[in-house]
């Protein structure tokens, strides 16, 4: 199960209508916080566009989600145009002096930059999280769109794509964070519209930081594509007028 921190924040930014119940009694056996009335697709389910790999690591890991050891992590587009508000609010709490700065109007726009691509066309993957080992298995396919060097991967998609993999990671254990530090060695690149996995590890917790690595390999193992570790710093409220609670108990109407 989340920590109730990282159940309400995923629910607040998510556009959930009705109210978040308390992680204990989600019943998260199989797909995190499927119960939520979310208005868009849930782009981490097969998709015509993935290929045999994709699929074929879907079904594995889909498999040892049975037990409950592994959950699968939802995952979409937008939040509902209704939240904007509360990312406003959101915004305000935790970064007064940029709440002046955003342009409200678009944030009803707002959409997760890895999921804004054509299908197929740019980042389709799925998470598995494993509580009690502290891991996130990401299955990436990166699609045409993500070329940098002829042939391969944008080492920028793969920053991208590793940091939604430790995001994720530090997310599920600390709440509301964000990447501090993210250090990335590219040892060997990525052929373009390979499948990959991505095996991240929170290291350790110290305060408000989360220390969390990973590994980018092929998906037989032998190669090892990159390695990172990374630093996130769960936020602290600068005004305590926003409340987490409240935004996710309290939605706006539809
Ligand atoms: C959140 C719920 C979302 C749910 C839905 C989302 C769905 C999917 C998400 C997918 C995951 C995506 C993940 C993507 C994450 C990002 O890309 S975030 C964007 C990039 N990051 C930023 O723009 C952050 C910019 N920096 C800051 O805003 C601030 O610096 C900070 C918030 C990181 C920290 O500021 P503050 O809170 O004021 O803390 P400090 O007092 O400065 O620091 C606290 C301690 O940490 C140490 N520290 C800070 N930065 C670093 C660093 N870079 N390296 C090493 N250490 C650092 C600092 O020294 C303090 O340590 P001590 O307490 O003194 O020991």
């Amino acid at each position: 199960m989340l920590g109730r921190g990282a159940a309400r924040a995923l629910g607040a930014l998510r556009g959930v209508r009705g109210g978040a119940p308390p992680a204990r009694s989600l019943g998260l056996s199989r797909r995190l916080l499927s119960f939520e009335k979310v208005l868009d697709k849930d782009h981490s389910l097969p998709k015509p566009c993935w290929g045999k790999d994709m699929r074929r690591l879907f079904d594995q890991f889909t498999k040892k989600c049975e037990d409950g050891s592994w959950i699968q992590l939802a995952s979409y587009e937008q939040i509902s145009a209704q939240r904007s508000q509360d990312f406003s609010a959101f915004i305000h709490a935790y970064f007064p002096s940029a709440s002046e700065v955003i342009n409200k109007e678009k944030l009803s726009q707002a959409q997760l930059f890895t999921r804004g691509f054509e299908d197929g066309m740019g980042f389709e993957y799925v998470m598995f999280y494993n509580k009690a080992e502290k891991r996130i298995v990401c299955v990436f396919q990166g699609g045409p769109h993500l070329q940098g060097m002829p042939g391969f991967f944008h080492g920028g998609a793969t920053a991208t794509i590793i940091d939604a993999t430790v995001g994720m990671n530090a997310i599920v254990s600390g709440g509301i964070v964000m990447t501090a530090n993210l250090n990335i060695n590219f040892k060997s690149p990525i052929p373009l519209c390979s499948t990959v996995l991505i095996n991240s590890q929170l290291d350790k917790i110290e305060g408000r930081k989360l220390f969390v690595s990973c590994k980018v390999q092929s998906i037989d193992g032998k190669i090892l594509y990159t390695e990172a570790t990374s630093l996130f710093i769960m936020l602290e409220p600068k005004k305590k007028k926003y409340d987490l609670k409240e935004a996710v108990l309290n939605p706006l109407p539809a």
